[in-house]
């Protein structure tokens, strides 16, 4: 079974106010993503590949709404808090946190976990105490995965090492998924693995080699869950990325890197066949 994410970050921010949305109004604009899928989506066979999409939290309603009957498309968030809601305990007052209940009750199904732009997040925020701690960051997000799949929904969990963190791959990417799935019932999890020095403008990418090197140690330290490649999935790579057979799938983000950059529900689609097709 193949696994294709989609991790629409911040796309939504219309082009005029410095974002990269140019497909559809802000109140539309998660409707618009399914409806320019789901159809050309179920010509996959469901046996053969899942598709999940992770919207800002604003557009869950209406991307849930969107969907028509056997839709393959699974909606998901891009976060949950490290706490819930309980019985006798908390209930509900979770200023700005998402709690899995509430996301759960909103219709998703799934959640990315760990991307590198929330490891990001709780790195700056112990920085701004001047204190570097990987462990921390990696035990708030096993938190979050609990929580997550203690409700039911299935977690995309990202892990990857930065350009400083090369040289000790193992021990950074060991401590990951070590600290990042304690405890965790792993047939709820799909891991991605994000080579963050290789991400972005002017970067050089990952190549095969490396990536079949690591997807080879995720699969031999997590007794072979499925791991899809998150740096991410785009039309460069997708035949180089099929070719791998440690590589469960793939998670899509930007699909257009120059001129008018941004994510195209046709592109998106073209990556797919791209991946799928190869
Ligand atoms: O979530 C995916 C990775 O951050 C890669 O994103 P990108 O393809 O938009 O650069």
């Amino acid at each position: 079974m193949k696994h294709i994410y989609l991790n629409l970050k911040r796309f939504d921010v219309p082009a005029e106010l410095g974002g990269v949305n140019r497909i559809a109004d802000m109140k539309e604009w998660g409707k618009y993503i399914v409806e320019n899928t789901q159809e050309e989506l179920k010509k996959y066979s469901p046996e053969e590949v899942e598709f999940a999409m992770f919207f800002p939290e604003i557009h869950l309603f209406s991307a849930c709404q969107a969907k028509t009957e056997n839709s393959p498309v699974q909606v998901g968030c891009q976060g949950v808090f490290r706490d819930d809601v309980a019985p006798g305990k908390n209930f509900g007052a979770f200023t700005t946190g998402r709690p899995a209940a509430a996301m759960k009750a909103a219709g998703c199904e799934t959640v990315i976990i760990g991307h590198c732009e929330e490891r990001n997040n709780l790195a700056g925020i112990l920085a701004e105490a001047g204190v570097v701690n990987t462990k921390a960051i990696n035990t708030i997000l096993n938190k979050e995965i609990k929580s997550a799949v203690d409700r039911g929904m299935k977690v995309l969990y990202c892990i990857g090492e930065k350009s400083e963190e090369l040289e000790q791959w193992q021990e950074v990417l060991g401590e990951q998924l070590e600290l990042g799935l304690k405890d965790v019932d792993k047939s709820m999890v799909t891991i991605a693995y994000e080579p963050v020095w290789s991400i972005g403008p002017g970067k050089t990418p990952a190549g095969k080699e490396y990536i079949t090197k690591i997807s080879k140690f995720v699969k031999e330290k997590t007794e072979g869950m499925d791991i899809v490649y998150g740096g991410g999935l785009k039309q460069d790579n997708a035949a180089m990325l099929a070719s791998i057979p440690e590589i469960d799938g793939g998670l899509i983000a930007l699909t257009r890197f120059q001129g008018e950059i941004g994510y195209y529900p046709e592109e998106y689609l073209e990556i797919i066949s791209l991946y799928m097709n190869a």
